[in-house]
């Protein structure tokens, strides 16, 4: 049985337009002008318990919409959503208990207040039971290497230590669901890489299911099997990133390293020249016009090369491409 069912979901946002100037201002007290933003139009997608799903998007597309939906802070203004079960927004004390949410921009620790006691604090409002309580702490503490910070106020925490302790936070009640919005948002590299270790470890080993968003193409790339891809208000594409790049373009790159800077001699069968700096040329050609075995042996015959090499386009350019269509 699916756990999040969404069909056909919509959400429209009337926002009171004010007019330039004082005598417009006064205008819109008598009469006000309204406008009206469809965040969401027409969404529709089904996930399954334990599946690891990146939602991504364009600014503006929806993301957010979807996911304070998802859990109950917004209601639609149309269409079906369902997390086990539940209407999120009608049952919101049973459905909090079963999702965990973190925002990379704000925390949802108290800041005054050292971890710890924010962690108690979490543990009254979901009213977790003492022993399942301290078990799941103690899991989370080791391994997210907490233990040096759990007196420590938030406000005085980097940005790193605070993200490990929103994520061990939003996972103490034992949720089935983790929504992440923007996790490893201006976190150092080898914070990032702590982050992405762990949200992949919740996923696997302990079966949460988990929606990322992000605009960080590395955290897709390093753990989602499935990307949905929003834009205008609607799903533009949702399968794997080889899916995703199938949909977009059968594109290939050939980067060719040549030992001679300024030796390039290309031909215009070759496909299209999109590099050329420093001895180094990035060609993008289309496979099935001419494979690269064929397109290797050409420029090998005709040019001094020190290295080359075969690749897809960076998955950035694929995604530009699928917002540029979707728009
Ligand atoms: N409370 C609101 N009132 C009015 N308009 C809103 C509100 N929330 C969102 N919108 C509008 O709905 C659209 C979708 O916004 P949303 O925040 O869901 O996008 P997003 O994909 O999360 O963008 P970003 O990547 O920039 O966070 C935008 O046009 C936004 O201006």
């Amino acid at each position: 049985m699916p756990q999040i069912v969404v069909e056909n979901l919509r959400k429209s946002f009337h926002i009171a337009q004010r007019r330039p100037g004082i005598m417009g201002a006064l205008a819109s007290v008598v009469r006000r002008r309204h406008r009206t933003v469809h965040a969401l139009d027409g969404v529709n997608f089904i996930i399954d318990r334990g599946e690891l799903v990146g939602y991504i998007g364009p600014n503006g597309a929806g993301k957010s919409t979807t996911v304070k939906i998802l859990s109950g802070i917004l209601v639609p203004t149309a269409g079906r959503c369902e997390i086990e079960g539940r209407v999120p927004w009608r049952e919101r004390v049973a459905h909090v208990r079963d999702i965990g949410v973190v925002f990379g921009q704000r925390t949802q620790l108290w800041w005054d207040l050292p971890v710890i006691e924010s962690f108690e604090l979490l543990r009254d409002i979901y009213r977790v039971p003492h022993t399942s309580y301290r078990r799941t702490r103690e899991e989370l503490v080791a391994t997210l290497d907490l233990a040096p910070l759990l007196d420590v106020p938030v406000r005085q925490l980097s940005l790193g230590q605070r993200m490990r302790c929103d994520l061990a936070a939003a996972l103490l009640h034992e949720p089935s669901i983790l929504f992440l919005d923007e996790p490893t948002i201006g976190l150092d590299a080898a914070s990032k890489l702590a982050v992405r270790a762990f949200i992949k470890q919740i996923n696997t080993r302990r079966g949460v299911t988990v929606i990322l968003t992000t605009h960080d193409m590395d955290d897709i790339e390093a753990l989602c099997s499935r990307v949905m891809v929003i834009g205008n208000g609607s799903v533009l594409c949702d399968g794997t990133l080889a899916d995703l790049r199938r949909q977009v373009t059968r594109e290939r790159h050939l980067i060719v390293d040549l030992a001679e800077a300024d030796g390039w001699r290309g031909e215009p069968g070759w496909g299209q020249l999109i590099e050329h700096a420093s001895g180094r040329v990035r060609l993008a050609f289309d496979p099935d016009t001419l494979s690269p075995a064929e397109l290797i042996a050409q420029v090998t015959a005709t040019h001094a090369v020190r290295d080359l090499f075969v690749e897809n386009p960076p998955i950035e350019q694929v995604v530009t491409r699928l917002y540029e269509g979707g728009a």
